[in-house]
């Protein structure tokens, strides 16, 4: 994926009160490369993910995925790059958690038995194994999260997107999706992670992207981001970030 000189607003220019979110922005994200977005609340990390599948148009700028510009090829770009928002009950389209995981796999067109490989491997990714025939409605708040990734995962994308995808999730759940993400890499899907808490992903990103005011601050390895990264607000992780925290046991 690439960003160049990408500028977003909201509500006019800012002489006529419309807030700047993304200012100038440009950023390479490699194949298969596992990316931290950090930055304090309002720095623009939101919106600069969105603008990687379309969600978001800049006002100025070019985004372009696998090589196509994204607004000439919005179905390309959804299809490369899978997006887990930071509230799943945007993205749930079906009311049991099976039909849910298989909508985006159906509409590939893909046939039975690979949607039905898919689901389950997704499911099976965040300990949701079997739970095909739950009631959406029914299930807690970190569970639903977790069904929301499996949808993404299920789409088997270049690229996958994950706004604050560790909130409400507990430590179990927490430890199962940082595993899927870690395997992902290694298979060469390429994971971007928007957080404020780095502690879960600090020890396999390859590179952290901090946002301030809607600027890159920083664009470095974790260990050198790390460094500067207490003056933009965020957790990060004490001693070793590869080491297991002591609430891990
Ligand atoms: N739909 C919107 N309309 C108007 N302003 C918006 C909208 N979405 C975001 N903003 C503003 O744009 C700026 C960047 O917001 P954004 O959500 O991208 O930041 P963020 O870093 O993801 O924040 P958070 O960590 O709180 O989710 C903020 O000032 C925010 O208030």
């Amino acid at each position: 994926m690439e960003v160049r000189e990408v500028t977003c607003r909201y509500g006019g220019s800012g002489d006529e009160g419309g807030v700047t979110a993304v200012d100038d922005v440009s950023l390479s994200v490699p194949d298969g490369q596992f990316l931290i977005v950090a930055g304090a609340n309002g720095s623009g990390k939101t919106t600069l993910v969105r603008t990687f599948n379309g969600l978001v148009d800049p006002d100025a700028g070019r985004v372009a995925v696998n090589g196509t510009p994204v607004e000439t090829d919005l179905v390309a770009a959804r299809t490369a790059v899978g997006m887990v928002f930071q509230d799943p009950r945007d993205q749930f389209v079906a009311a049991t958690v099976g039909a849910d995981v298989a909508f985006g796999p159906e509409n590939l067109g893909l046939s039975h038995a690979e949607i039905d490989r898919r689901v389950e491997a997704a499911l099976d990714a965040v300990n949701m194994a079997g739970r095909e025939t739950d009631r959406i409605a029914s299930l807690s708040g970190g569970e639903r999260e977790r069904v929301a990734i499996a949808g993404a995962l299920a789409m088997e994308p270049d690229h996958l997107v994950l706004d604050e995808p560790f909130t409400g999730l507990d430590e179990p759940a927490r430890r199962s999706v940082v595993e899927r993400l870690r395997a992902l890499r290694r298979e060469g899907t390429g994971v971007v992670v928007v957080t404020h808490d780095l502690r879960d992903v600090f020890g396999v990103a390859d590179r952290v992207v901090g946002l301030a005011d809607g600027r890159v601050a920083i664009d470095a390895p974790p260990a050198e981001a790390a460094a500067a990264l207490p003056g933009l607000d965020v957790r990060v992780p004490e001693g070793d970030p590869a080491e297991p925290r002591p609430s891990d046991g």
